[in-house]
């Protein structure tokens, strides 16, 4: 750049004397502020045609010349303002199922800058996400960009290739379901107290923001198995973290409303909440820092029955016997917290909006519940003596039972289906790439690929009565165990499928089941009326005016 300017001064330099001779200096310097100014516009220009506009028509076009149908090319903001206009009026999830009615299944439409081919086509997705064709997709670099700021780029959401593969190798076996097993304490002992608090509320005839409340429990839960007693133990510093994570996570949101986090030279300027960002991520960053070392010279513990997932994060190795680096732990871990959180909040809030507005679904919950386990899941209690023994006690009982709960796991997946908490996710082509044997679809590299799960989830063909809610459709037979076979492996996609699949999801599932299984033992909710339900996707997808509700200790 400083040689660019450099060259250019000494390219005007003869005109410049010249002028300077025969109009004076005032003209001269006027001159060449003009000429400057008009440069400078001019490379402007040229950089955002060349970077912004140029590459995605292409793409555009590409994907033209193949027949498929498309929104209008609108330079550097695409559709944007249509989604806008259509969030404003409680429209987003509409606006999504208008453009398939109107274009089928598969369609190019612009996000911002950023040209997008959607899929809501289950055998294309196959091809997207398998296994086999992993090498020719990747997160988009808009998605990495989003997320660097606050987890770095050394961990399973940002990382790519090599550097991917053998971290999720690494890390498979910490959410095996023999690992989560020793989870169960945490979820039970942070929802135990998460319902005595509201319950224990003199005023607890106030409405509750279902929202707010699940998102807390949520990240409480997922930061105590990252990060031990050290957090847990530590009011300030529980509550510290946990307004600083949901401060990142707003400014995140923030930010990628606004197309600043896609567009990576934005993203680095000091605007847009860039420098609370930092602050934020400072102290987070030093405070896993601390826990880090306070786990490896044993001077804090996990706080389950067995290993939590710092202690799994601390011993796994990779293929040639080498463990993770402090950085990449500290990464990881914060990595969990922020997939982990809001995702697995936003689904219990949808359980309880279900619940409360069908009251046959709450009372097959609550009968199964009342059945498989009459004495309710009990927390542990941190005051026993025998801590230990009463530890093991729970976990045997409660583990043996949860999976009898077939209705909760029912009630859980077709909540997952009508309101996915992460309804869209995104692939980046890296090598041109045939997908589709019917009609194939050439995905040139480079070409951004949006999975959109929410429509997929409601396609009539795939799933009958797509808009009621039928928990007994993913009833297991009774003889067999077996789950209902899908219309498709790839029609329903909450947790995206392939090597980027959710790794949480088995934690998720257990801590929802936990949850669910928890509250409807002990509380009776009753939705405010009158409140609007939206669904909004901002990263997730949640109601968009938050979820209000009275609950009540449930007298047995
Ligand atoms: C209901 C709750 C959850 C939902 C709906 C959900 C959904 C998803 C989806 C759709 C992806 C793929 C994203 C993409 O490809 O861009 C993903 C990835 C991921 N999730 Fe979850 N998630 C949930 C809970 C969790 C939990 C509890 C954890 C951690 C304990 C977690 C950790 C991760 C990680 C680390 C990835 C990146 C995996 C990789 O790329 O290898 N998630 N999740």
């Amino acid at each position: 750049m400083i040689g660019a300017l450099l060259m250019y001064v000494i390219a005007c330099l003869p005109s410049l004397l010249f002028i300077q001779h025969f109009h004076g200096p005032h003209t001269m310097l006027l001159l060449f502020v003009l000429c400057s100014i008009v440069l400078f516009i001019f490379i402007a220009i040229a950089i955002i045609y060349f970077k912004l506009i140029y590459p995605q028509k292409q793409l555009y076009n590409k994907f033209r010349a193949q027949g498929i149908s498309m929104e209008p090319f609108v330079p550097l903001v695409g559709q944007l303002p249509e989604i806008r206009k259509k969030r404003n009026k409680d429209e987003q999830m509409i606006y999504q199922e208008e453009l398939v009615a109107k274009h089928g299944n598969v369609y190019v439409f612009g996000f911002g800058p950023l040209t997008r081919l959607v899929l809501v086509e289950p055998n294309l997705l196959a091809d997207v996400l398998s296994r086999n064709n992993a090498t020719n997709y990747e997160k988009p670099s808009d998605f990495v960009t989003a997320f660097i700021p606050i987890i770095g780029s050394h961990n399973l959401l940002t990382s790519g290739g090599s550097e991917h593969e053998r971290a999720r190798r690494m890390l498979n076996p910490a959410f095996h379901h023999i690992s989560l097993k020793s989870m169960i304490s945490i979820i039970t002992d942070c929802t135990s107290k998460s319902i005595e608090s509201i319950l224990s509320k003199e005023e607890n005839t106030k409405p509750v923001d279902l929202q707010i409340l699940f998102n807390r429990l949520t990240l409480s839960i997922i930061a105590s198995s990252a990060f031990g007693a050290d957090f847990e133990t530590n009011a300030h510093s529980k509550d510290d973290i946990c307004r600083i994570f949901g401060e990142m996570l707003e400014i995140t949101e923030y930010r990628g409303m606004r197309m600043i986090n896609q567009i990576s030279f934005l993203s680095r300027l000091p605007f847009w909440h860039k420098n609370e960002l930092d602050a934020a991520n400072k102290k987070v960053s030093e405070f896993v820092d601390q826990i880090i070392s306070d786990r490896r010279q044993g001077r804090s513990s996990s706080m389950s029955t067995g290993a939590d997932l710092l202690d799994l994060l601390i011993s796994a190795v990779d293929d040639e016997g080498v463990p993770f680096t402090d950085q990449e732990i500290k990464e990881e871990s914060l990595t969990f917290v922020i997939a982990g959180s809001e995702t697995t909040g936003n689904l219990m809030t949808w359980i309880l909006y279900v619940l409360m507005t069908n009251e046959n679904v709450l009372e097959a919950c609550r009968e199964e519940v009342d059945r498989v386990l009459p004495n309710g899941i009990e927390p542990t209690n941190e005051h026993l003596a025998d801590l230990v023994r009463h530890f093991s006690y729970v976990n045997a009982r409660t583990n043996e039972h949860l999976a009898d709960l077939v209705v909760c796991e029912a009630v859980i997946s077709e909540t997952l289906r009508l309101y996915p908490p992460a309804p869209f996710f995104l692939r980046e082509c890296t090598h041109e790439h045939t997908i589709g044997t019917e009609h194939p679809i050439r995905i040139p590299k480079g070409a951004s690929i949006l999975v959109d799960a929410y429509t997929l989830h409601r396609r009539s063909d795939l799933w009958p009565r797509p808009l009621e809610f039928d928990y007994t459709r993913w009833m297991r037979d009774p003889k067999t165990n077996l789950k209902p076979k899908l219309a498709h492996s790839f029609a329903f996609l909450p947790f995206a499928a392939g090597p980027r699949s959710c790794i949480g999801q088995n934690f998720a599932l257990l801590e929802a089941k936990i949850m669910l299984a928890m509250f409807v033992e002990k509380c009776n909710f009753n939705m405010i009326p009158g409140q609007k339900i939206t669904p909004d996707v901002k990263i997730t997808m949640r109601p968009k005016y938050g979820l209000l509700a009275k609950i009540s200790r449930r007298e047995t």
